[in-house]
């Protein structure tokens, strides 16, 4: 295939409600959207980066900047390109994940298209259907949170995960766990707290909890092994995961027994697979994690999911968990599942009315 051209679309999309970790809280999610035209037709891309560098290193504007300065320029010395090499040619500039990842979907999106083969056939998914689990945020009280969780039992979602931080994490667990006695319930940290919080964290032992997601710093690799000998939990990583590397050490270092992957913070969907292959290899369960992706990203992330190794619920939520309207024809849960795309490339494109709507600033990258 040969890139003739590469729009880079800035969208704004407001939350049904507002949507707090403990890193934060979101009222809309900024995103940047890749669309890339090529002699075979056009590929989307979404870049899961946040408007600030508080989940990663990465922010829309410097995904912005990084793609325009090298990383579009790279790929547009490539004559004949194909998805797989985006990778490799991308390599030299250091980090810059999400870019690099949104940039490779595109690509892969186009040439899908082309061939007229989705994305669940093209990663190797073995389901039609995903379960949907659902990420509750902090609330600003425990009658907050039951209530969200029972609107979210009550639509169907298979799996609660509650966001934590120091000061809300045992009492809403509990308060959680005690009405909804035999639910899938895990939580996530963000990173938000110490190595000398582990013996607060086994607290949440006797909650029965599917896993706990990245409790401590993404760097701290072995303060997540001594974390795993104190709790019965298991402890699931995140942000530390960036490659299928990072994955094989933490698990040889047991520093993790579940792994969410999300393929924006490591390179792409073919990254991805790869991790789920390591995992796979280790007997180590993977689920599909979530960055409030449009509909484009989600359909992705869905295809993804239905691969065999992704064997817990992950947060592959119906589009009207964030969105009133979505970018695409919304994802509706069936049953607590969602369909995988069965269209060529992603199966779903942006509804013109809704992208021109939602767009703050749009671009394209000459050359
Ligand atoms: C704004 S929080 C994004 C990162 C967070 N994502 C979620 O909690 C799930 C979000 C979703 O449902 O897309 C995580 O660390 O897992
Ligand atoms: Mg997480």
């Amino acid at each position: 295939m040969k890139l003739t051209g590469i729009e880079l679309v800035t969208v704004a999309l407001p939350l049904v409600a507002p949507f707090r970790t403990s890193f934060g809280t979101e009222t809309e999610r900024e995103a940047l959207l890749l669309r890339v035209v090529t002699d075979e037709g056009e590929g989307w891309g979404e870049c899961v980066a946040m408007a600030e560098p508080l989940y990663s290193s990465e922010y829309v504007e410097g995904c912005v900047d990084v793609l325009k300065r090298f990383l579009v320029p790279a790929l547009t010395d490539v004559g004949d390109l194909s998805a797989d090499q985006v990778g490799r040619v991308l390599a030299p500039v250091k980090g810059h994940r999400m870019a690099k990842a949104a940039l490779e979907m595109a690509v892969l999106d186009a040439e899908l298209r082309a061939a007229g083969t989705s994305f669940g056939t093209a990663l190797g998914a073995a389901r039609e259907t995903v379960p949907c689990g659902v990420s509750v945020g902090i609330m600003d009280s425990i009658g907050e949170l039951l209530d969200a969780v029972d609107r979210y039992v009550a639509e169907g979602y298979v799996r609660v995960k509650l966001k934590i931080e120091p000061g809300w994490d045992v009492a809403p667990v509990r308060a959680v766990r005690e009405r909804y006695p035999d639910i899938p319930l895990q939580v996530d940290a963000n990173t938000a707290y110490r190595r000398q919080d582990a013996r607060h964290l086994a607290r949440l032992d006797p909650f029965d909890l599917l896993l706990i997601e990245q409790p401590l710093d993404e760097e701290d690799i072995v303060g997540h092994a001594q974390l795993a000998r104190v709790m019965s939990t298991p402890i699931c990583l995140d942000e530390s995961i960036v490659s299928a590397r990072a994955a094989a050490d933490a698990i040889a270092l047991g520093a993790c027994s579940i792994v969410n992957i999300k393929p924006g913070r490591v390179g792409g969907y073919l990254e991805s697979r790869r991790i789920h292959d390591v995992c796979m290899a280790h007997d180590i369960p993977v689920w599909c994690g979530g960055m409030l992706e449009t509909g484009l990203g989600r359909a992705a992330n869905v295809a993804l999911a239905a691969l065999p190794g992704f064997t817990l619920p992950g947060d592959t939520s119906a589009s009207d968990r964030y969105y009133r309207t979505d970018l695409t024809e919304p994802f509706r849960m069936d049953d607590g599942h969602l369909a995988v795309p069965t269209g060529p490339g992603l199966g779903v494109t942006p509804l013109p009315d809704v992208l021109a709507e939602v767009t703050v600033r749009s671009e394209w990258v000459t050359w």
